[in-house]
């Protein structure tokens, strides 16, 4: 079994951020553990508070983590603040993991802003660099590099110029696009087009961190960028297919689909209780 690290966010309501990363781990068969950046108040109408944890504290939960376990893969969400995504930085140039997946989370899918101006500045000075893959969706690719994207040619454009930032591969994710879903990943030298059709939905709360976390497991596993993308979003898309109608607002993806095969609150699984002297 892989062992994988989050650094991220709490989302109270459980679809996004930590709690999303650790069910996407769990349900593709790892073993998930988590650093805590900030507390979000939070629901599928949109996010009402944060709280940030001091970076001394962010910075201990990473020591604990790899100073007694072996970890094969960190995925990187919320920084909050520059302070907490240096802190991140300082410890990923100690530690080095061989995968890093960086998702520069900026904004919450009910639209809250989830990451500083100066914080977005060290993503891409400091973590860029260090990162196996960074997985912007169309907003964050667009305020990265400076430019609209409105097309695939574009979400190319934009790819070469943050593959110019440093990381292994740039995957642009289309999930704002508004007649497809799209996803684009470039190496440096070639660009691979993930065709996905949209699905019409309002429960694709998660569905960035969820990606980004199954693209870390899938390449801990050893599966190359493409594989570990291709499955990552054959993942995501049965979690939205299959997404749960829960609050107001954007409701959560599934992420034990394949493993419950039912969405259906009404089935009822019969259980054999046999009582043993
Ligand atoms: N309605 C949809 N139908 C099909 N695929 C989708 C849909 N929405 C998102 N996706 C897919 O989900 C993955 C995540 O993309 P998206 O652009 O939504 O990320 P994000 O904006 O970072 O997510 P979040 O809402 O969690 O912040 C991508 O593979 C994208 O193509
Ligand atoms: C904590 C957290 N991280 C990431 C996202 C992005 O969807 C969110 N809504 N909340």
């Amino acid at each position: 079994m892989k062992n994988l690290l989050t650094i991220a966010g709490s989302d109270s309501s459980g679809g996004a951020g930590i709690q999303a990363d650790l069910k996407t781990f769990a349900a593709n068969g790892g073993y998930g553990m988590s650093v805590i950046t900030a507390v979000t108040a939070q629901n599928t109408t949109g996010v009402s508070a944060v709280h940030n944890i001091p970076p001394e504290i962010v910075r201990a939960q990473i020591d604990a983590v790899f100073n007694d376990i072996n970890v094969d893969g960190v995925k990187i969400g919320m920084l909050s603040t520059a302070d907490i995504a240096n802190a991140v930085a300082d410890a990923m140039e100690v530690y080095k993991p061989r995968i890093l997946i960086v998702d520069p989370v900026m904004v919450s899918t009910s639209g809250s802003k989830l990451l500083s101006d100066e914080a977005v500045e060290v993503i891409k000075n400091r973590l860029l660099p260090l990162a196996t893959m960074v997985t912007p969706n169309i907003p964050e690719a667009e305020y990265m590099c400076g430019q609209e994207i409105k097309n695939i040619h574009e979400m190319g454009q934009a790819a070469q110029i943050i593959g110019d930032m440093g990381p292994g591969y740039v995957l642009i994710k289309g999930g704002h696009l508004k007649e497809n879903a799209n996803d684009l990943l470039y190496n440096g030298r070639t660009m691979t087009i993930f065709e996905g059709g949209r699905i019409h939905t309002q429960n694709t709360h998660g569905t960035g961190c969820s990606i980004s976390s199954a693209i870390c497991i899938n390449m801990a596993k050893g599966m190359d960028a493409v594989l570990a993308v291709g499955e990552a979003k054959k993942y995501v898309k049965t979690g939205i297919e299959n997404g749960l109608s829960i609050g107001k607002g954007n409701g959560p993806i599934h992420h034990f689909y394949d493993l419950w095969k039912t969405s259906d609150p009404n089935v009822e699984i019969e259980f054999k209780c046999i009582e043993k002297e």
